[in-house]
């Protein structure tokens, strides 16, 4: 992000502020909102650096949709006209669907006007050709539920990331998380001011804590099974000591500093259909070299050199 891209999401108290997402239609499985699941229909563009992005290539991956939803993957440098596409580059793809540039030019088809932000990731109707939905708490909520009957395997129609009767304990979870740490890593090195640092970074690592609490006692955040909240606190996690510890200065603790939580990175990484999500030269590449006014230099930091495929001896853990 630009200089001028940072400056106007900070508020008065140099405190980063995320913008609300505008495009919010649901898919439903049976079409009940004008936008009905089918096979070959949507599209998904992302970034594989962005953690919002990965929340929902995650939950395809998990589900095994990759062929039903097509998708994108931006350029990995973000210039000062916002994402754009490539296929220079090593897991960058050119706009498969709609041929543009940019990724701006891409929401301005789905209105003409659009004066927000054009952020990743954002899930595209290829026959009404216009933007479904760029929230991606809510995409993962479609891709979750709505597809089930073009999931590959029973298995994977049957997995089930927000059941009914954990709903209530992940909503909560998932609003902690969401504030102090999906996106307090952001409001720590995005802050403007000292005080608006010392808060964040407070707050993240109070909830930190939290975290390694819960897990020390349950192999998962909620229940005794993978839920959306694990997924949602999942691509925080895996980024951390390679890009926030440092770049964002949330350098109190790394996450190989917390037992359970490096163990529980582990365990969510070896998942069948994560790991092929995760891409850690996009991630570091992304933050270090487009965010200039952090790293004017560009210099690309050279660790940590982690194991993540290491066994992480959780799953004989009770919950
Ligand atoms: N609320 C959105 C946030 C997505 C978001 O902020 N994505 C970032 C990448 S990590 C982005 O595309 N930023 C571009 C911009 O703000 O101009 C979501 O969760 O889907």
């Amino acid at each position: 992000m630009s200089r001028k891209l940072l400056h106007s999401v900070t508020n008065t108290n140099g405190a980063f502020v995320r913008s609300e997402s505008k495009f919010r239609n649901f898919i439903t499985a049976d079409g009940s909102s004008g936008f009905p699941a089918e096979a070959y229909r949507y599209h998904l563009y992302v970034s594989l650096a962005c953690p919002w992005a990965h929340r929902a290539l995650i939950v395809r991956s998990i589900k095994g949709l990759e062929d039903i939803i097509s998708c994108s993957v931006v350029d990995w440098f973000m210039t000062d006209k916002g994402w754009n596409f490539t296929d220079k580059k090593d897991k960058c793809t050119l706009d498969t669907v709609n041929g543009k540039e940019f990724l701006r030019q891409v929401y301005e088809i789905a209105s003409p006007n659009y004066d927000g932000r054009t952020t990743v990731p954002l899930l595209w109707d290829k026959t009404k050709k216009t933007a479904v939905n760029n929230e991606s708490s809510e995409i993962i909520r479609m891709l979750n539920s709505e597809f089930n009957t073009f999931c590959p395997t029973k298995e994977q129609s049957s997995i089930d990331l927000y059941p009914e009767k954990l709903r209530p304990q992940i909503d909560d979870v998932n609003s902690w998380i969401y504030t102090d740490i999906n996106n307090g890593v952001y409001k720590s090195g995005f802050a403007r001011t000292q005080e608006a640092y010392d808060s964040a970074v407070t707050a993240l690592f109070k909830s930190l804590d939290r975290v390694e609490d819960i897990l020390s006692k349950s192999r998962y955040l909620v229940g005794d099974q993978l839920t959306e909240a694990d997924i949602r606190l999942f691509p925080t996690l895996v980024r951390f000591d390679a890009v926030y510890h440092g770049h964002f200065k949330c350098n109190k603790k790394r996450i190989i500093d917390y037992p359970n939580m490096w163990k529980y990175t582990r365990d969510i990484y070896q998942t069948n259909g994560v790991s092929q999500t995760v891409d850690m030269y996009h991630i570091k590449w992304h933050y270090m070299y487009s965010h200039e006014s952090i790293n004017p230099y560009r210099i690309i930091s050279v660790g940590p050199d982690l194991d993540i495929s290491e066994p992480h001896g959780r799953e004989k853990m009770k919950s």
